[in-house]
């Protein structure tokens, strides 16, 4: 039988990376003359890669942005980000004890986030995370990525479950969106990073503090038809 699986997304739900993510964004942009950005902008700017996320940032600022320049500026943020690791990002309140309950209950635990896989691996291994995980993927690991189904289902898969049996846990749009297209049970947290409600994202169910987040609440939403 395979085990029941509860895949996390990463920025913004399971840890806090906002103050270095800005501080890594702004080490970029600004030797390109850009003002630097707020947590505020963080909003909008992440969770579709950090590729996105610089060219966001650019459109926000209304530079244009070549392909080369694009190159210089990964490569940049990427550098000052993965050098700095685990910097100040922290998990979130209770999510560890929250992962300690579901392990002890035979969940199995996942990632599946938008960052590189490498920065994505970096940060979670830096943070004593890693070993926790049966997959960790990110938004360059497959051909595709979140909200596309399959960043998702491949997720899963790798951690050794089925659709029917997991559930995604996520701060904004493309968490909520990827579960609904893979037809995967959805759980919204609203201390991330969306530029809209989480109720407006409509997931299965909000979880507001990982205390809540119990093996009987998820057995529960995986039984729901
Ligand atoms: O945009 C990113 O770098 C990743 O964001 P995510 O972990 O919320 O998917
Ligand atoms: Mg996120």
């Amino acid at each position: 039988m395979s085990a029941s699986v509860v895949v996390f997304d990463l920025d913004g739900t399971l840890v806090d990376t906002a103050p270095d993510l800005v501080a890594s964004l702004n080490h970029a942009i600004t030797q390109a003359g850009l003002a630097p950005v707020s947590y505020g902008d963080l909003t909008h700017l992440v969770g579709h890669g950090a590729k996105a996320m610089i060219e966001r940032t650019f459109t926000l600022r209304g530079k244009p942005l070549s392909a080369a320049d694009l190159d210089w500026q990964m490569k940049e943020f990427v550098d000052f980000y993965h050098g700095s690791m685990p910097g100040d990002s922290i998990p979130y309140p209770g999510v560890v004890t929250a992962m300690d309950r579901l392990a002890a209950a035979g969940y199995t635990l996942a990632v599946c986030t938008n960052k590189l896989e490498m920065l994505a691996r970096s940060l979670l291994n830096g943070l004593g995370l890693s070993p926790r995980f049966a997959a960790i993927t990110g938004g360059d690991t497959f051909a595709v990525r979140k909200p596309d189904a399959e960043h998702l289902l491949s997720t899963i898969r790798l951690a050794g479950g089925v659709p029917e049996k997991a559930v995604m846990i996520g701060d904004s749009l493309n968490d909520i969106l990827v579960a609904k297209n893979a037809s995967v049970r959805s759980i919204g947290v609203p201390f991330g990073y969306s530029d809209v409600s989480i109720e407006s994202l409509e997931p299965d169910l909000i979880v507001r503090h990982f205390d809540d987040l119990t093996p009987e609440l998820i057995e529960r939403l995986i039984a729901r038809a």
